[in-house]
């Protein structure tokens, strides 16, 4: 009852619109799009590219996969921070995840099930691989849109190929009695842009700019949350949002989503164009090493930061100036001593 009245996130109907489309609907979904990165950082995807086998072969596998003995999900590891096998938290007893790097790649999504089933699993490999092939495709032309809409066609290339995937799997147990319900904590995503799907069990929040919560409630099978980062956010001057979001457990059954998240490559520095800093728009972080940020945000002090990008931003220029202080004394000293 309670839904019909319920604030929804924008729904965007993705299933006739790609790049080939015609002016008309590619400008209108456009518009669309931009106007919901701005309000709410977040929209609801209609797309229909990721047929329902693939999308229930998929999750049936992810059931098993974390019914594994623990010492066997803990070999999904990774020198990058986060991106392996992630749980096990006092305080969020309820979540875990696992995660493939580059899972647009066939080898990559091989080596992943052959952690877990040695003699190989090629219906799963294949299957995250043309998941996470088919729906690169929409973060694709979203963020095309956002560039073409903020007039930044001409990074479109340097900043499309500097962007790789993760696939990211979750878990949520449901809670037991007396327990939280608590998932996932409030956060903002520290990528570039995630994409949510979830099988039928709801349990995703976002918050609204006001600071209210509205809850995820897919309108179909179809339905996929695309969601603006903070790596985004800075790129693009703070004209799309980052939204807060967690994820908040009721009911009787376990809850399995998938994201897939748009990263960016090693040493990709993030360095907002001119065209979107002036004086409405004055700059909010100056340019700064993606790969740096993620080390700082492994640590403690970047775990606790409330805003980790913000945090790093003004450490790493007081590092930098501090740096550079120390060179011009040096460099005075140098002079001296020859
Ligand atoms: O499981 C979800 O719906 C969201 C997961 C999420 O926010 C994250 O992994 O960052
Ligand atoms: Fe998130």
């Amino acid at each position: 009852m309670g839904s019909e009245t319920s604030p929804r996130l924008p729904f965007i109907d993705f299933s006739n619109v790609d790049q080939n489309t015609n002016d008309l609907d590619w400008d209108s979904t456009k518009s669309r799009v931009r106007q919901a990165l701005e309000e709410f950082g977040c929209f609801e995807a209609s797309f229909h590219n990721i047929s329902s086998e693939l999308r229930t072969s998929l999750f049936d596998s992810f059931q098993q996969l974390f019914d594994l003995p623990m010492e066997t999900k803990l070999k999904n590891r990774s020198m990058k921070p986060f991106h392996g096998y992630i749980g096990q938290f006092p305080t969020l007893p309820l979540y875990e995840s696992m995660g493939i790097d580059d899972a647009t790649i066939l080898e990559k999504t091989e080596s992943f099930t052959k952690i877990f089933w040695p003699e190989g699993k090629p219906e799963l490999s294949t299957a995250i691989q043309e998941y996470s092939s088919k729906l690169s495709k929409l973060d694709q032309m979203v963020r095309r849109m956002v560039l073409e809409s903020l007039g930044l066609e001409k990074y479109m290339v340097e900043h499309m190929g500097s962007t790789y995937y993760l696939f990211r799997v979750m878990k949520y147990r449901r809670p037991e009695t007396n327990e939280s319900e608590l998932g996932l904590k409030p956060h903002t995503d520290k990528s570039i842009v995630t994409i949510v799907h979830q099988n039928q069990v709801d349990g995703l929040e976002v918050q609204l700019k006001s600071g209210d919560w509205i809850k995820f409630q897919p309108s179909s099978p179809n339905s996929f949350v695309v969601m603006i980062a903070d790596i985004f956010y800075a790129w693009t001057n703070g004209r799309i949002h980052s939204p807060n979001h967690r994820v908040v457990m009721s009911g009787e059954r376990d809850r399995y989503s998938i994201s897939l998240v748009a990263l960016p490559k090693a040493g990709y520095v993030i360095k907002a164009p001119e065209e979107v800093v002036d004086e409405q728009h004055p700059l909010l972080f100056k340019p700064f090493d993606a790969s740096e940020f993620y080390q700082f945000y492994g640590t403690e002090a970047g775990q606790n930061a409330e805003c980790a990008l913000t945090t790093y931003c003004v450490r790493s220029h007081r590092v930098a100036e501090q740096r550079s202080r120390f060179r011009i004394r040096n460099f005075g000293r140098k002079q001296r001593l020859s």
